[in-house]
């Protein structure tokens, strides 16, 4: 579903720093080769996150979901030289389209690609973050925002993207939610009513949750 019409979304990406052509490549090679590729960040979103990306200044970063690699070369080209982003996902049959992507970005030394499961692998990770981007799983969203609200930084973010669910969360379900769906609801709910944070939900594309840690 699209929350807003076709005329206007592409007025908006019209007036929206063009994408660059490795990002068109990874856009139109997923959308060729790879299953689900509505799962990509795209455009709007990526440009979002970049300069989300800008405007926060980073050390580090984690992503939970890279799939084709876009909002992660996207938030990389966020970043300051010093800066780095880890990335995560369990899917290994991406791997090598995934690298080839970050080596042609320039920037594979700021991005530490990683595969496995998340829900194992973060507790593991001997980090703090400033960014923290939750785009995997969404049964496990509030199972990675408790995982990680300890390792966020004071001022950092949190950002969840596909929160409004294609819409399902204003249905009515008459209390019988399909799981996935629950699952945002309750996520939603639950950074609401999280005191550590203040927060805010961006209507772009699928939604965006932003929590930044007080
Ligand atoms: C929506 S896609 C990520 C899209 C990407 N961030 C972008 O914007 O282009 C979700 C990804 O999460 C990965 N994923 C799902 N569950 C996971 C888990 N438990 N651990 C690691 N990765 C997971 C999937 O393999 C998939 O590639």
């Amino acid at each position: 579903m699209e929350f807003i019409s076709e005329d206007l979304l592409q007025y908006c990406q019209d007036h929206t720093t063009e994408e660059d052509d490795l990002l068109q490549r990874i856009s139109r090679d997923t959308h060729a080769k790879v299953l689900m590729p509505r799962m990509l960040s795209g455009h709007l979103q990526g440009k979002t996150l970049e300069l989300f990306t800008k405007m926060q200044r980073p050390k580090t970063i984690l992503e939970i979901g890279t799939y084709t690699g876009y909002s992660a070369i996207c938030m990389a080209r966020g970043l300051d030289k010093d800066g780095k982003i880890i990335t995560i996902d369990k899917n290994d049959e991406l791997e090598e389209m995934v690298r080839e992507y970050f080596a042609a970005s320039g920037l594979d030394d700021q991005i530490q690609y990683i595969l496995g499961n998340a829900m194992e692998l973060i507790p593991g990770l001997n980090e703090t973050f400033d960014m923290v981007f939750i785009d995997a799983d969404k049964r496990n969203y509030s199972n990675y925002y408790h995982m990680i609200i300890d390792k966020v930084n004071p001022g950092g973010l949190i950002l969840a993207d596909n929160v409004l669910w294609s819409g399902k969360v204003v249905d009515d379900h008459q209390g019988k939610a399909d799981k996935s769906t629950q699952a945002i609801l309750d996520f939603n709910k639950m950074v609401q009513e999280d005191d550590r944070v203040e927060n805010v939900l961006f209507p772009i594309r699928d939604g965006i949750m932003m929590a930044r840690k007080r």
